[in-house]
């Protein structure tokens, strides 16, 4: 297994008021990485003993809410899906409502919560949640993607709160260094956490639990503070209504401002 060593978040005496909701942990990153199995392992090790839930993200569909429900992992009534129906960062960092609601709800119904998570949709490397939804992030590659994939770079792989190199036990089978890809996931870091990880693995899922309940104990200090992993870079947005079939465009420009795509096939170019 490769090494594996990271600082849980350490509270500090803070002077901010503490917090009086739940802390919200958003889950992202490319599509099949693991991100709903590692909130099932999450839930799995926390659930007793932390209040808990979950929202997911889906565009069509309530699919990783019903896995999540089936693996019966939590209380399914604390699993709520939001069908995004569009690009998923749209959901998570454009216009946050659908799951701002929706984490809302989970409070007022099963307060006091201590913990809710929200899986992203699975989008690409450009994608990160507005610290408006969220209070920490993971963002979630694995080694199967391939181990140059940390190389590529993205808000999320270089500055999410913590990043994930799920799978680690499939490194031999695919043929990727998965020492040399963590390796190069810190360095891609500035210091901030990398977490190797398998489910297979129990030493690393401890890891991962242990950094949760650090960065939930610092939030409850009132010391956590919420990071923009910054905009994401030019994109394209396929659009049926657009001669050229979409458009690229960014978010350089949005500075947390409310930010709206034309509907899909409406020509209309945002
Ligand atoms: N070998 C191995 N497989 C894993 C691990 N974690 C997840 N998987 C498998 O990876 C596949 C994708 O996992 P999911 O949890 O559905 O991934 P996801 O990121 O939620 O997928 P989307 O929601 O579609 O983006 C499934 O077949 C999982 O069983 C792991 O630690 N090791």
């Amino acid at each position: 297994m490769p090494e594996n060593s990271i600082t849980a978040a350490t509270p500090t005496a803070a002077s901010a008021p503490q917090p009086v909701r739940a802390m919200r942990l958003g889950v992202a990153g490319p599509v099949g990485t693991g991100k709903s199995s590692l909130i099932a392992t999450l839930c799995r090790r926390l659930a007793h003993q932390v209040s808990l839930a979950v929202v997911t993200n889906d565009i069509y569909t309530d699919e990783d809410a019903r896995f999540l429900k089936s693996a019966g992992v939590l209380d399914p009534e604390r699993i709520r899906p939001v069908e995004t129906g569009a690009c998923p960062h749209t959901a998570i960092r454009d216009d946050v409502t659908a799951n701002l609601l929706a984490a809302e709800d989970l409070e007022a119904d099963f307060a006091p919560l201590d913990l809710v998570v929200i899986e992203s949709g699975g989008d690409n490397l450009t994608a990160t949640f507005s610290p408006a939804l969220v209070d920490a992030q993971l963002f979630v590659l694995d080694v199967a993607g391939g181990g140059d994939v940390v190389r590529k770079g993205g808000p999320g792989i270089a500055r999410a709160d913590l990043l994930v190199v799920n799978k680690t036990d499939l490194g031999p089978h695919v043929g990727v260094d998965v020492d040399r890809m963590v390796r190069e996931g810190r360095e891609a870091r500035d210091g901030r956490p990398v977490v190797a990880l398998s489910r297979h693995d129990e030493a690393s899922v401890d890891m991962l639990v242990a950094w949760v309940l650090g960065t939930l104990a610092t939030y409850r200090t009132g010391a956590h503070v919420a990071v923009d992993p910054g905009p994401m870079a030019p994109h394209f947005h396929a659009d049926e209504g657009h001669p050229d079939g979409g458009f690229v465009h960014d978010h350089a420009a949005d500075e947390g401002a409310a930010h709206q795509h034309a509907p899909a096939g409406s020509g209309r170019y945002a």
